[in-house]
């Protein structure tokens, strides 16, 4: 794996990655293989596989992030968060976003725990919990939600919504089952601001990026 070959797929996507960027980033998927073989965290073992799908798959958000969140050091949940995707490589080409991982399985947050010593992350923190229990003991503490592979829509939106401030963001990673799952979304307890395709270079996949914001229902006293 060489800096060439990640930057033949990144170039599509109009970054402007430094070196220390893809240095960063390949050291990432350097240690995902090297762990993925011990403790199969990831499912795809190919490696050029895994350098389109996981890797380009997470940072194609990253423009369509960009422009929804305004605010300088926004904090951002990963529901699920499994090997680190899609939180890590945000997280290396963000440095003032600030990320929070979650996720319920012991050796993958021990491997997030890993990461981010090995990359000096200082962005991120890792939490070896459910989603669930972090909803009850975190309300309203995030701009925005995000998730890659990991429930369904609702159920995704449900989880997100007591994590959410007011005016915050669901970012859902989907492929092209996004129609389906989009039918079964209550439209009056979310709005769907953009549904975004993802272009992922040299890869012929439907990949699309849903964001949506709750509605926020006015108290009784308010309504007319
Ligand atoms: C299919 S993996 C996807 C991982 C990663 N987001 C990716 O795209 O590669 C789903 C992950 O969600 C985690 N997970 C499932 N339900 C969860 C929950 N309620 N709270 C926290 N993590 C959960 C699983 O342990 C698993 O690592």
């Amino acid at each position: 794996m060489s800096n060439e070959l990640i930057a033949l797929g990144v170039e599509g996507l109009g970054l402007d990655l430094t070196p220390e960027n893809l240095a960063n980033l390949e050291l990432f998927l350097q240690e995902m293989h090297r762990w993925n073989r011990v403790h199969n965290l990831t499912a795809i073992d190919n490696e050029q596989d895994s350098i389109r799908l996981h890797l380009i798959d997470s940072i194609t958000v990253l423009p369509i992030m960009r422009h929804y969140l305004k605010i300088q050091s926004p904090q951002i949940a990963d529901l699920g968060s499994g090997g680190g995707l899609p939180a890590i490589p945000i997280a290396i080409l963000q440095p003032s976003w600030h990320l929070t991982l979650i996720e319920a399985v012991r050796k993958k947050t021990a491997f997030l725990q890993h990461i981010r010593g090995k990359l000096g992350l200082k962005n991120i923190e890792v939490l070896s919990e459910r989603a669930e229990a972090v909803a009850k003991a975190r309300p309203g503490q995030f701009d925005a939600v995000i998730s890659r592979a990991f429930s369904s829509l609702t159920q995704f939106l449900d989880l997100s919504l007591p994590l959410l401030r007011p005016g915050g963001l669901v970012f859902a990673m989907k492929g092209k089952r996004a129609d389906e799952e989009l039918k079964a979304v209550c439209i009056d307890s979310w709005q769907l601001l953009a549904d975004e395709s993802l272009h992922i270079p040299n890869l012929a996949v439907e990949r699309r990026l849903l964001v949506l914001s709750p509605m926020r229902k006015l108290p009784l006293s308010a309504q007319h």
